[in-house]
């Protein structure tokens, strides 16, 4: 049984306010969880019922040789349909992704106090924020995660201000992640028949988040969830995840004998990244590549770490299908907005699966 005093308010008040995490509580030696993390039913994840999408990662070296149209194909068909694929020879050597994995397992080792001075409110910078689950004050069942997220404005800040456990390294991964990023942003908008200049592209990719995720072993997984149904906000994540596996992906449409409804688990392949779609290059594409829902089981034999950077528009960017395409397709499925509004409406609710989306749809 968890201690007495983990009921109610006082566990809300030690894991969220006193930012010890689902990790200080776990470490307080619980048997089972806490009401708190009880997740509906419907919710929860039926591990022994899980599709392997075992495509093998798109190799990007490709791109530079003669196979370049097939990867491009292949990459595009991948955001249409799971919106979801993994990628090899990425350009972040491998060296940077252990030590991502290590970096982040050492910063979640640590006591509670350290980890803590980056609450809200603590932090030396608004850009540094170590927290638990998504939007606590306002979920019904809490997710079985701690993280911290470092948005990036420059080296200097970055230099400053993130913890000194993760931030050469972090830099390196993000460094090396947006070059790729940005090839494959031209991939995927190229094949839309549009064009985009280096500083359109700087607008859609303005802001970069790194985050570390840690989800700490749970004594009844079959209850909870590491990470609710949702989507990515921006335009594309890359994720780096560890061997644990548990990343699962919702089939938007039915696709080589999977149907429509069913989860799929990406699973952990060795030196390779995991990249998705956000909803606003579902947007921008007008609907043609998938933001697709996805959530995160948790497990009772040892934690995990996922390490993702979410490529998201500048706050002030002006957001709505590409009028190329909308031109195309004779019909704009969603609205133009600034992007700081879905910004602010995304992060005001708790994870529901796609319904982000709903506040940019047309109707
Ligand atoms: O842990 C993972 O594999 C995915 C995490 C995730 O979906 C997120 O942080 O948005
Ligand atoms: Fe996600």
């Amino acid at each position: 049984m968890a201690p007495s005093f983990l009921d109610g308010n006082s566990l809300f008040n030690f894991v969220v306010r006193d930012g010890n995490g689902v990790k200080g509580m776990v470490d307080l030696g619980l048997s089972e969880v806490p009401e708190k993390y009880v997740q509906p039913p419907k919710e929860r994840i039926d591990k022994l019922n899980a599709i392997i999408h075992d495509n093998p990662p798109i190799d990007l070296s490709k791109l530079d040789g003669p196979d370049h149209d097939l990867v491009v194909d292949e990459i595009a068909r991948a955001a249409e349909t799971l919106g979801f694929f993994q990628v090899a020879n990425h350009g972040v050597p491998v060296d940077v992704l252990e030590s991502l994995k290590d970096a982040a397992n050492h910063f979640f080792g640590q006591p509670p106090e350290k980890k803590a001075a980056y609450r809200v409110g603590a932090s030396p910078s608004p850009s540094v924020k170590y927290g638990t689950s998504f939007v606590p004050e306002k979920e019904k069942a809490l997710e079985w995660k701690d993280y911290i997220s470092m948005l990036y404005t420059t080296d200097a800040e970055a230099h400053e201000y993130w913890p000194k456990e993760c931030k050469d390294v972090a830099l390196e991964y993000l460094r090396t992640s947006m070059k790729m990023v940005r090839k494959l942003l031209k991939v995927l908008i190229g094949k839309l028949g549009v064009t985009l200049d280096d500083s359109n592209i700087d607008g859609l990719i303005g802001l970069k988040i790194v985050n570390m995720n840690f989800y700490p072993t749970c004594p009844n997984p079959e209850l909870t969830v590491g990470v609710g149904r949702h989507s990515d906000m921006g335009v594309l994540t890359v994720l780096l995840q560890d061997g644990i596996g548990g990343l699962y992906v919702k089939m938007e449409e039915e696709i080589d004998g999977k149907r429509k409804g069913d989860w799929v688990e990406i699973p952990p392949v060795a030196g390779a990244l995991v990249i998705n779609v956000g909803d606003t290059l579902q947007i921008l594409s007008n609907g043609r590549y998938k933001s697709a829902e996805h959530r995160v089981r948790t497990t009772s034999t040892k934690s995990r770490v996922s390490i993702p950077i979410f490529t998201i528009p500048k706050p002030t960017e002006k957001i709505g299908p590409l009028p190329q395409v909308v031109e195309g397709d004779g019909v704009a499925r969603y609205r133009e907005f600034v992007f700081q509004e879905y910004m602010n409406n995304f992060f005001s609710n708790a994870h529901d699966g796609k319904k982000s989306l709903d506040f940019a749809k047309n109707i």
